[in-house]
């Protein structure tokens, strides 16, 4: 298996080569050269499998053999370890033919857990296998943050920087990051929005002189193909469990930097009946507004109650844009050009496809508000922000109601307890009980200014392995 880039001129790469980098040396993304293909027949044999079992199933075509079976089953072991539920992902009924896929069981309540535990783990192996040192760089609206940190913390070869907005994550995200205080874990609260901690990341990566010689950087955002890669076991599971491949299932997915939402275009491409895939954005709607209207420009972000949706530049629509231009390298990389000016207008072929790949939807904050109140008087059910936003997104968008509708509950209610109060609630959703005294941790982090100078002085003072 060989990963090339979206841009169609950096060298194409090996599995463990693509887990050790980011953006490609073109600026482009990597994404696997063929997709693996499963038929009904071998979908069907995974019923009953674990999660464990059926991410095994799902993930060995990508990493090709260069990882030998055993291990692998391990590091997936391993990276599942820590989630509450025994099913790791449950499914939870809230309608007729409505479910919600709890993505937030891991240790940091929030879907990254999926793909970052096992980044973690599988760092850890190949960095010890090599004996080699990293800097992993990554940028936050609240969740990647501290799924990554929660992720290498223990890793002796990897030093995490995490950049997030000031002030513009919830208290608990913010303490999730800030309260490790491990000496290779780096938190900095960029002056900025999301978008300018994303472009910092990604300047980082185009040039990397700034890190001591032998050092290189490695990303925890979905940049990262592994983090695609993880985060596809979850759509096959959902799906078996409510009679796929037999029956098509469909999927709304809160949509920010489109990883998730990708992944299950992916699992669609490899062969698992999907009928509809609903993009669900915040108010910070360009992705809708370039699927409903072609209008893929730039607007200022907005600073909601679903902050960790606060993304205008979403990284991975490059790699949904690569196929929806037959994979042409060139129209890629002349499209994200343009896309310095503010705008891109997709051609009327590439627009006609994404049509008919995904329906999409846009919640704002009030409409968001009402959705956790409605959907907690009818069921009971607590929806975090995010997920609010997609199942409201589904509701609107859906076009038979004789197939399974699976909203993607990407975070817990307990990080948000804002927008739940502001939602109702009189109490605040409880954290779980190991994180039981968050707010009498002490922090650490350093604030400093939309500079990449500063960052990467920063970065180079405070290197600790
Ligand atoms: C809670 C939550 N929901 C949804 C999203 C959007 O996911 P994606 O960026 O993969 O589209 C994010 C962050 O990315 C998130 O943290
Ligand atoms: N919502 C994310 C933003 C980063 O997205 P990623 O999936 O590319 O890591 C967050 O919570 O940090």
């Amino acid at each position: 298996m060989k990963y090339i880039s979206t841009r169609g001129q950096a060298p194409s790469l090996s599995f463990e080569e693509v887990v050790l980098t980011g953006l490609a040396s073109d600026g482009g993304l990597y994404v696997p050269e063929t997709l693996p293909q499963f038929s009904h027949e071998e979908i069907a044999s995974w019923a009953g499998l674990s999660y464990q079992e059926l991410a095994f199933k799902v993930m060995s075509p990508f990493v090709a053999g260069e990882i030998p079976d055993a291990d692998l089953r391990r590091l997936i072991d391993d990276a599942y370890a820590g989630f509450r539920h025994e099913a790791i992902a449950p499914l939870v009924q809230t309608g007729h033919n409505e479910w919600i896929l709890e993505l937030f069981q891991g240790p940091t309540l929030a879907f990254k857990d999926f793909a970052l535990q096992f980044l973690g783990h599988l760092l850890d192996y190949i960095l010890k296998k090599r004996d080699q040192k990293v800097v992993v760089m990554g940028a936050t609206s609240g969740d990647t943050g501290s799924a990554a940190i929660e992720g290498c913390r223990r890793c002796e070869n990897i030093d995490i920087f995490i950049l997030h907005p000031h002030n513009r994550v919830s208290n608990v995200q913010r303490r999730q990051m800030t309260t490790v205080l491990e000496g290779n874990v780096h938190n900095i609260a960029l002056d900025g929005n999301f978008d300018d901690c994303q472009n910092m990341v990604k300047a980082s990566f185009a040039d990397q002189s700034f890190l001591p010689q032998g050092r290189q950087l490695v990303a925890v955002n979905s940049i990262n193909w592994a983090r695609i890669m993880a985060q596809i076991v979850y759509y096959f599971y959902a799906s078996l469990a409510l009679g796929g491949p037999a029956r098509p299932v469909s999927f709304s997915v809160p949509t920010g930097n489109f990883g998730d939402i990708f992944a299950g275009y992916l699992a669609s491409r490899m062969g698992l009946p999907i009928d509809q895939l609903v993009i669900a954005t915040n108010s910070n709607d360009i992705l809708h507004r370039a699927i409903s209207s072609n209008d893929h420009s730039k607007h200022e972000l907005q600073h909601t109650l679903s902050p960790s949706m606060d993304i205008m530049v979403s990284s991975n629509f490059e790699r949904m844009l690569f196929d929806l231009y037959d994979r042409d390298g060139a129209a890629i990389a002349a499209l994200m050009e343009e896309f310095k000016s503010g705008a891109m207008h997709l051609s009327e072929g590439a627009l006609t496809r994404a049509r008919e790949l995904f329906a999409s939807h846009k919640v704002d904050d009030a409409r968001m508000l009402e959705v956790i109140r409605d959907v907690f008087e009818k069921t009971e059910y607590l929806l975090d922000p995010h997920t609010a936003i997609g199942v409201e997104a589904a509701r609107a968008t859906r076009r038979n109601r004789d197939l399974p509708m699976v909203c993607l509950a990407t975070a817990h209610p307990a990080k948000f307890p804002e927008a739940v109060r502001q939602a109702g609630q009189e109490t605040d959703p409880q954290l779980p009980h190991h994180m039981a005294d968050l707010f009498q941790r002490e922090e650490r982090y350093e604030v400093l200014p939309n500079d990449t100078e500063t960052v990467h002085k920063f970065m180079r003072e405070h290197l600790a392995c």
